[in-house]
């Protein structure tokens, strides 16, 4: 395997990880090498072209040695910075957050769209987020609700602590809540809107998952028991008796499992539609929603 020498540019750095990255067979060998240069010599992607032709020191090239082996070694390049983008937003992460998804926008998605056909975008909101880890869905929600106030919860408290901090640095931490509880079990109604995207994994399948995910990304995060629907026979009679009237739960799901939730919704009286199924861009159901019935 070639090595990074000091004085090669930042540029051939560059073409040098990501021709090393795509010999490894990983999934977007550029990008990864442009992340893991610009995190190594804090550059951000205008500083990564102006400098291009400046020489890596060697104290820089033994560090970005060490950023490229952990990556070969199967270490996604959320958890080598530290950090992801969800919804535009910047969240920091922790060993006890999952790197949020991008699927999990749907699960935004769909709760703007049904608050917007509502007319409430600008309403003053009552949110809950249940298995919040790094705030993801919850902090996004309140990027795009002025008047929203919301709660993420978790078991996990290093987790919680995580959102609370990236709930601080977005400016939103006035308008955030974290509690350490099981899904909603120590939360008082009523709630506009429920949301979560909670561990969906059946037990036996999480041994076949892809390395980056089953060696990086935390066990209670990934885990839905013995069929993936633990956490959703937990929490969705949970939301049926927190929500208003005409509120909403939404809740992110696994592959196939989008019928099977839809009746956990149906049998704890509340109501389902055909808007409250969205599917993420592979074309799988990814969010479902239901309604709690007006009076
Ligand atoms: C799939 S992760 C989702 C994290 C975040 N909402 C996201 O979308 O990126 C599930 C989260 O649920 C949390 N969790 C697991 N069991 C829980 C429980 N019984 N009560 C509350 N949270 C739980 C995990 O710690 C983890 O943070």
């Amino acid at each position: 395997m070639t090595g990074l020498v000091a004085g090669v540019t930042i540029d051939a750095a560059r073409r040098t990880l990501a021709a090393r990255f795509s010999a490894a067979g990983l999934d977007s060998p550029d990008l990864d090498g442009r992340l893991l240069v610009g995190h190594a010599l804090q550059l951000d992607l205008t500083g990564l072209v102006t400098q291009g032709s400046r020489l890596l020191s060697p104290a820089e090239a033994q560090h970005l040695e060490t950023l490229a082996s952990r990556r070969l070694a199967g270490e996604p390049v959320a958890r080598i910075l530290g950090a992801r983008e969800f919804w535009g937003l910047p969240l920091q992460l922790s060993a006890d957050t999952l790197v949020p998804r991008p699927d999990t926008e749907t699960v935004v998605e769909l709760a703007l769209e049904h608050l917007s056909a509502a007319g409430d975008l600008k309403r003053r909101l009552r949110i809950a987020d249940l298995g919040t880890g790094s705030g993801a869905i919850l902090l996004a929600l309140l990027s795009e609700l002025p008047q929203a106030h919301g709660i993420g919860t978790d078991i996990s408290i290093a987790a919680l602590r995580t959102a609370r901090d990236n709930a601080r640095a977005l400016g939103l931490g006035a308008r955030a809540g974290f509690v350490a509880c099981s899904y909603a079990s120590a939360l008082a109604a009523p709630f506009d809107l429920i949301v979560s995207n909670p561990p969906y994994i059946p037990s036996s399948e999480i041994g076949d998952l892809a390395i980056d995910v089953r060696d990086h990304d935390p066990l209670r995060a990934l885990d839905g028991g013995r069929d993936g629907l633990d956490a959703y026979r937990a929490l969705i009679p949970q939301a049926a008796n927190l929500l208003q009237p005409g509120g909403a739960v939404i809740v992110e799901v696994g592959l196939g499992q989008s019928g099977d939730v839809v009746t956990l919704m149906t049998e704890a009286g509340l109501v389902t539609e055909s808007w409250a199924i969205r599917a993420d861009l592979a074309g799988i159901p990814r969010a479902v929603g239901a309604l709690k019935k007006l009076r």
